[in-house]
């Protein structure tokens, strides 16, 4: 008996040891046979974690650029333990990879790293093939222009709600420089503190991002000008504003977070997570139900396991459960208020589409319209997708899974994409007060509406029509793209066309590269924005007026689904030469698609346009942002690019502007 059950704990562990064994050795080589061998690269500095630690830092080492340099637009470097990796920047390349959606899908690391985070298995952000181009489909009525101009009140509301804020903390010092954390997951200054190692390692795996971590606290204290460490490296010339003796210190990154909460909460599915309310209210509250969830989501999808590697190399490990209770907990709590969201945008489409049977009258749908409670009156993304599903053949739908997700995917791809957006302009603005200033001059010229609540529409086509905050947005959204890169898996054997010719290992020039199906690919988004071969010498600079050139050389591009395709060779606006396919003015920053062979370019670009104009347009009028020169910030990639201060990096992610009314 003892005899045969030691004899099946050996050959167990023969099994597995023979699965790991065999499953490394075929990935090595599988590697040794891919076309990519006879790439150049840098050397990969560790086995376990190849280039990523650098990685983790390119944004502050211009790291993509020195490898450019070395090695041309088309190199390889090392991922976890050795496995090599694709990288181009060469346009020609990135428009065919990015423009077959369907032949190089997401890797499943990445997919199951953006799933566990909360986006859900079944979400536009992870599903692939047919089930992509169908939910694009049904997702795309709830993206329109014209829907997303008419979510304009929410953006706009949230934005007076900060304002507010900030005008009241400027005025009063009030204790509230930065938002307590309202999901109660986050560790205490000196807890942060401790945990600086797992912290800054867990940064460098740039698989395992945290939406949420712009409201770790340790932040939570007002704060007039603290001295810091020497000028950013972004901007060469430091600016000291002339009043920033009587300015406050803000971190502006942690309460734009709870703004983009807010919004994203309102306009996506109709809920109210009201974290500036709470946050506003001294001593805070608890937080919101749904907010503290996601944020136990987040946090144990951002923490480093060694787990985390193996998944990526062996898949059969992904089954494995890493939940703890408290994370069973808070998926369970997501399910239930999700599903009653469902439930009720589901029930009132289903009311509307019976009655539209009943009768086409324009009067009973209007009264029908007015039975409808939540705040967006049906016109939040949930509702009109739910809509748009009813409205297809019934094998086209989405399920009730599919639609739960699409909840959880709003949140984790539209929420911190916005803040870290909006947080990045203001750091621009405050680091170049003319810019600001001359900003601030137009904009006072839209009259401002008399009840503030509501914006008319005359106000909202000015604001987003603005030629200069436009010209702004734009700038500040190529030199700081959220999404610093993405990455792509060969789904079948490829060759790949390059503009720029690549020089490989055996010094033979190559005017395309092979890949093999599984042969992982990045596509470096910020690198591409900062290309002096696209945008000039001045590629580097933060010049919004190159947004506002005239003749051939500022060319209106149009942007929209898919149309950005096709577009290479003709020079967008604000562009020195051609080169960068784009969905938005023919930069990354939103990614690119193809709606013939798979769309994954941003659904939600113009919500967050919209979002960031009609804020800047509020917080602007008003307040005046400035940064103490002598503060270092850095930016940590972690998917999205987030700002910290060199010299205080157990308090993790912040911004600290100063903020100060301005005379009307
Ligand atoms: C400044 C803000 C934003 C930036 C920079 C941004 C950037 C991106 C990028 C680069 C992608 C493509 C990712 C890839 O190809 O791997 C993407 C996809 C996506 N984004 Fe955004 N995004 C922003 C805001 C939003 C908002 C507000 C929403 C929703 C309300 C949203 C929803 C999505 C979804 C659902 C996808 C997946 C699309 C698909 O695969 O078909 N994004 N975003």
């Amino acid at each position: 008996m003892l005899y045969g059950i030691l004899l099946g704990c050996v050959l167990l562990a023969v099994a597995l040891v023979f699965y790991v064994v065999s499953t490394f050795l075929l990935l090595l080589v599988r590697q040794a046979l891919s076309p990519l061998r006879y790439l150049r690269g840098p050397p990969s500095p560790s086995f376990f974690m190849g280039n990523l630690r650098e990685m983790h830092d390119q944004e502050n080492t211009n790291l993509i650029a020195r490898w450019e340099e070395q090695f041309g637009s088309t190199f390889v470097y090392r991922g976890f333990m050795g496995g090599a990796r694709l990288m181009t920047t060469d346009p020609a390349a990135v428009a065919h990879i990015l423009g077959r959606g369907y032949d190089y899908p997401k890797p499943e690391f990445v997919r199951d790293n953006l799933s566990s985070m909360a986006a859900g298995e079944h979400g536009l952000l992870i599903v692939e093939g047919e089930d992509h181009r169908r939910q694009r489909r049904i997702l795309s009525p709830a993206f329109t222009s014209a829907h997303i101009k008419s979510l304009s009140p929410v953006f706009w509301q949230k934005a007076m709600e900060l304002c507010d804020i900030w005008l009241d903390i400027a005025s009063s010092s009030r204790d509230l420089a930065a938002p307590t954390d309202p999901f109660l997951v986050t560790p205490s200054p000196q807890a942060a503190r401790d945990d600086l190692p797992a912290r800054a390692f867990a940064t460098t795996t740039s698989i395992l991002p945290n939406p949420f971590s712009s409201f770790i606290p340790g932040k939570a204290t007002s704060r007039r000008q603290a001295k810091g460490s020497s000028s950013s490296q972004y901007e060469k010339t430091p600016v000291v504003s002339p009043d920033s003796a009587s300015s406050t210190r803000v971190d502006v990154l942690a309460w734009l977070a709870r703004a983009t909460l807010d919004v994203i909460g309102e306009a996506g599915f109709g809920y109210q997570f009201n974290s500036l309310a709470s946050a506003a209210k001294k001593g805070g509250e608890k937080g919101n139900e749904l907010a503290r969830a996601f944020g136990v989501i987040f946090s144990s999808a951002r923490k480093f396991r060694v787990i985390t590697v193996l998944q990526a190399w062996f898949p059969e490990l992904r089954r494995y459960g890493r939940e703890g209770a408290a994370e069973r907990e808070a998926r369970e709590t997501m399910r239930r208020i999700g599903l009653s969201l469902v439930e009720q945008r589901h029930a009132e489409a289903t009311k509307e589409q019976a009655a539209t049977l009943r009768s086409a009258d324009a009067q009973h749908k209007q009264q029908l319209a007015s039975t409808i409670e939540h705040p967006t009156d049906g016109r939040d993304l949930l509702s009109v997708l739910i809509r748009s599903s009813l409205s297809s053949v019934p094998s086209q739908r989405l399920s009730l899974e599919e639609t739960l997700c699409q909840i959880s995917t709003f949140l984790s791809a539209g929420h911190e994409t916005s803040s870290s957006a909006m947080t990045w302009t203001l750091y621009a603005l405050a680091r170049a007060p003319d810019i600001q200033a001359q900003l601030r001059r137009e904009l006072r010229a839209i009259p401002f509406p008399a009840n503030a609540d509501v914006p008319p529409a005359s106000t909202i086509a000015a604001v987003l029509d603005h030629p200069y905050l436009d010209a702004v947005v734009r700038e500040t959204l190529r030199l700081h793209a959220p999404v610093t890169l993405t990455m792509r898996v060969a789904g079948v054997d490829d060759v790949v066309p390059v503009a720029r010719p690549v020089i490989d290992r055996r010094g033979r020039a190559c005017s395309e590269i092979h890949v093999r199906k599984g042969d992982i690919i990045t596509v470096p988004i910020q690198a591409m924005n900062k290309s002096k071969e696209v945008w000039g010498e001045d590629a580097e600079v933060f010049r919004p007026e190159r947004w506002l050139l005239s003749g051939e050389e500022g060319e209106s591009d149009d942007e929209g689904e898919g149309s950005s395709l096709g577009r290479e060779g003709r020079p967008g606006r604000g562009q020195k030469k051609a080169g960068a396919p784009g969905l938005w003015g023919n930069m990354l920053t939103f990614g690119n698609g193809n709606p013939l062979n798979g769309n994954r370019a941003c659904i939600g670009f113009r919500f967050a346009i919209n979002e960031i104009k009609i804020f800047l347009y509020v917080l602007l009028r008003d307040i005046d942002f400035s940064i103490d020169p002598t503060i270092h910030i850095e930016k940590k990639v972690i998917v999205v690019t987030r700002p910290a201060v060199k010299t205080e990096p157990h308090m993790g992610n912040q911004m600290p502007l100063n903020i100060r009314r301005v005379a009307p």
